[in-house]
């Protein structure tokens, strides 16, 4: 179990995170959505210490969550020039011992002698995730995995997401298309003001969109009718 209390950052004067309190069972896969700017990259990097937070706790199995018991795929990746994907991949200790990478090679089509700035921006993706994956961690944080990657790909990911939770992985991933979510989730938590307002279980799921959307489209229609 991952137990977060009074959780609270700002930068300079603006509160992102404010007394954000949730607890993430152990083993299950978590959603978070919300508006851009809702705070979910500020609150992953807040539960992984790239961005420690101003106060609050952040506990695992009892025990302050030390930054080393999390595989971090952060949204925006840092890669060296002139480095071929292989060569990124080497610059991470494979603590995995299951993980395979030719394997990978072949399922995500990723063309590892390549060099890394000639990636797209799916390819980019996929590397980081691979360097993820070398590493045998018992949380693992996806900050909007999905994101560009091609329809095959997007479902590679999300059996890769099933394997991991097979293996009792605790997963928090975020994503700004819903659908993913909803076939990877256990529970979908959303992230509003600072804090989260609102869990879904599976069985809910189907009330997210209708929820979250109703309200919206009648606005924005009425809206274009007079902007277009
Ligand atoms: N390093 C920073 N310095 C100042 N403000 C920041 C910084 N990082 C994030 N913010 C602000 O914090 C708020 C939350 O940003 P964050 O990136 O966490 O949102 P998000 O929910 O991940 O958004 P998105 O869906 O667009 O990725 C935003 O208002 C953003 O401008």
């Amino acid at each position: 179990m991952i137990e977060i209390h009074n959780l609270n950052l700002a930068f300079g004067r603006k509160p992102v995170l404010q007394n954000l309190n949730i607890s993430f069972e152990k083993g299950k896969v978590h959603g978070i959505i919300g508006l851009n700017g809702a705070g979910k990259s500020s609150f992953f990097n807040a539960l992984t210490q790239v961005i420690p937070p101003d106060s609050g706790s952040i506990r695992f199995n009892g025990n302050a969550l030390k930054r080393g018991r999390i595989g971090y795929l952060e949204t925006n990746n840092f890669f060296f020039f002139h480095l071929t994907g292989r060569e990124y991949l080497h610059i991470f200790e494979q603590t995995n011992t299951a993980f395979d990478l030719p394997a990978f090679e072949k399922l995500l089509l990723l063309p590892l002698d390549d060099l890394v700035e000639n990636y797209s921006t799916g390819m980019k993706k996929k590397l980081a995730l691979l360097a993820v994956l070398k590493q045998d961690k018992p949380i693992y944080i996806f900050d909007e995995p999905f994101n560009g990657l091609d329809l095959e790909s997007n479902r590679t990911l999300e059996l890769i997401i099933q394997t991991l939770q097979e293996k009792g992985k605790t997963i928090l991933l975020s994503s700004h298309v819903l659908e993913p979510l909803l076939h990877t989730c256990n529970q979908i938590h959303l992230l509003q003001n600072g804090s989260f307002v609102k869990s879904y279980e599976q069985p809910d799921f189907g009330r997210i969109r209708e929820e979250l959307f109703q309200h919206l489209e009648v606005e924005i229609r009425n809206q274009l009718q007079q902007a277009l």
